[in-house]
């Protein structure tokens, strides 16, 4: 199967965790687009009754459109599930996210949230996380010398730009550094230096947050549950 259609694959599937009168937190990237698509067809069709929140922009208005129930965060007192895509993961389901600049906001809701499921394609499992660019967001104020303080520190940073060479813009409006570390040896102990440096909005690393993670193979969707 093409990358696509596997992703396409775990975005149906996940649709079958969430439950009539759930709050849903929705995901952002090209594989959430298909969960959202189809919780927009059930919604539409099967008369789903759900409330959503989103993670970004992008995902709001696509759910929006398909005329999916969409609250802003502030108005919902509990998220009972959260779907999200991911960037790797490892074999302990610690994962990078943040290949879509929407990190910070997958981040507080996915904290907020009771269970939280990754869907991925089998390419995103790693053995260990790092080869995909670490994505930090980061206040435009200062940005340059916590650029050059990374730089110091040997984390190779790169400003992310868009197809303009642009800097990309969060929905926050800040920026984002993406880490091009190789491999993440102690992902707590640099989730924590990250967390402690002036100006970083949020980091890319989500540690132990995991619940289930539904992978894209061709034999069809595996499931890996109660992880944690
Ligand atoms: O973290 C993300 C956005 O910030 C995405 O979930 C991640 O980049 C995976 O995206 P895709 O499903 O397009 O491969």
């Amino acid at each position: 199967m093409k990358q696509n259609e596997l992703k396409q694959s775990v975005g149906i599937k996940a649709v079958d965790f969430i439950q009539e009168g759930m709050t849903v937190g929705l995901g952002t990237g090209s594989t959430v687009y298909y969960l959202v698509e189809e919780l927009g067809r059930r919604v539409q069709e099967k008369q789903l009754q759900v409330q959503c929140v989103s993670t970004s922009q992008r995902t709001w208005d696509q759910a929006c459109a398909l005329g999916i129930t969409m609250k802003p965060l502030q108005e919902v007192s509990t998220i009972d599930l959260t779907i999200d895509g991911a960037d790797e993961i490892d074999p302990d389901f610690q994962g990078i996210k943040g290949g879509g600049a929407a990190h910070t906001y997958e981040k507080i809701v996915a904290v907020n949230s009771r269970k939280n499921i990754w869907i991925v394609d089998e390419s995103k499992l790693v053995d260990q996380l790092g080869a995909f660019g670490l994505p930090v967001e980061v206040l435009p104020f200062g940005a340059q010398q916590l650029f050059q303080r990374f730089q110091a520190e040997g984390l190779q940073p790169k400003l992310r730009l868009d197809d303009q060479q642009d800097p990309v813009h969060t929905d926050s409006q800040n920026y984002v550094f993406d880490l091009e570390l190789g491999t993440i040896k102690h992902p707590h102990l640099l989730a924590q230096w990250l967390e402690e440096q002036a100006g970083v909005v949020e980091q890319g690393l989500f540690l132990d947050l995991v619940n289930t993670v539904i992978i894209g193979t061709d034999q069809g969707p595996k499931i890996i549950s109660d992880i944690r």
